[in-house]
């Protein structure tokens, strides 16, 4: 028996260049894990087949699931003949703009690189785990990272210091396709700045971290459930020095430096949304 964390992600910048011929965005994300994160456990099994199971209901357990589509891909790469379950822990919220399904997919690779004796690196894993998802190589690394490239191309960064991270999740589900299916990149008014972002982080200096947010799915978002957009409003009015929406949302994140603080923002938001998660870079 083995198992494998899979981290939840928040983008803390987000930018689209332009679509390429093949239907994917250019893009220049800097991304940040936190500790939030599902549970994988992996029982090898006589059977030479993949078997599922979660402890949220309502998560398909076969093709649909990225960590079928992981393990499938491992054991076709390999040429492995043997029987695996994987149980998944789901506590990452489902659709949500956190990366959970892509988090499982790197943790399942990870996983069975252990349990099969593989031998493969991080770097090998990384560029399997980019057939399956362009946030699955991300999400290999963990930590924070600028992506680029439709998602895939990683440059790592040195840790920073460690900020708290409030989530909040509306009771919503927002499909990722269809919110860059209606992005219009030459209507991008703000472009984040990469450069600017990697400065802030490297100096530790939340207020300027903050000042250089940015996500351009924002508003294509907002516009879809402008109730996103409320509870972002909430997260700064409730006193928090920055926030913004994860990946193609609906989940929105405020960074606070004090966990006291953070605790106080969480309590406020309980009163508007069931899902509130406080968690810090990780
Ligand atoms: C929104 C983010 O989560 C931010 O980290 C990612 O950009 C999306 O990553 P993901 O969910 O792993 O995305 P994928 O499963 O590869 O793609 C889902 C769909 O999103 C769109 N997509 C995704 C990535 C990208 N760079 N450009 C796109 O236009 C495509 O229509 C694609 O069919
Ligand atoms: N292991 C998995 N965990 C969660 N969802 C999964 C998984 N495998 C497949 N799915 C499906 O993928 C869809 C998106 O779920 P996921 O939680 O990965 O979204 P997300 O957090 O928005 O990801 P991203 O930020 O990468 O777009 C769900 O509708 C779910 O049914």
């Amino acid at each position: 028996m083995w198992t494998e964390k899979a981290q939840a992600k928040i983008n803390l910048t987000l930018d689209a260049l332009y679509k390429r011929p093949d239907g994917y965005h250019e893009v220049e994300m800097v991304m940040q894990t936190v500790d939030l994160s599902d549970h994988l456990t992996f029982t090898e099994r006589e059977a030479d087949e993949i078997a599922l199971s979660c402890t949220a209901p309502y998560i398909p357990l076969d093709e649909r699931n990225l960590v079928y589509q992981a393990a499938k891909l491992m054991k076709e790469t390999f040429g492995v003949q043997k029987g695996i379950h994987i149980h998944i822990d789901k506590r990452i919220p489902v659709a949500a703009g956190l990366a959970g399904g892509s988090s499982d997919a790197a943790a399942t690779l990870r996983g069975l690189n252990k349990v099969w004796n593989l031998g493969q690196s991080l770097d090998q894993l990384a560029e399997l785990g980019a057939k399956i998802g362009s946030d699955v190589p991300f999400c290999m690394y963990g930590g924070t990272a600028v992506a680029r490239g439709r998602g895939e191309k990683i440059e790592r960064l040195p840790n920073t210091c460690p900020m708290w991270v409030v989530l909040v999740k509306p009771p919503i589900a927002v499909s990722t396709a269809e919110v860059y299916g209606r992005l219009r990149t030459d209507e991008i008014e703000k472009h984040p700045s990469t450069k600017a972002m990697v400065e802030a982080l490297a100096k530790g200096d939340l207020r300027q971290i903050c000042a250089e947010m940015g996500n351009v799915l924002e508003k294509v978002t907002f516009a879809m459930h402008p109730e996103v957009e409320r509870l972002k409003s909430q997260l700064l009015k409730f006193g928090a020095p920055g926030a913004m929406m994860s990946g193609s949302g609906p989940t929105v994140f405020a960074l606070v430096e004090r966990e006291e603080k953070a605790l106080r923002i969480c309590n406020a938001l309980r009163g508007f949304s069931r899902e509130v998660y406080l968690c810090r870079f990780f």
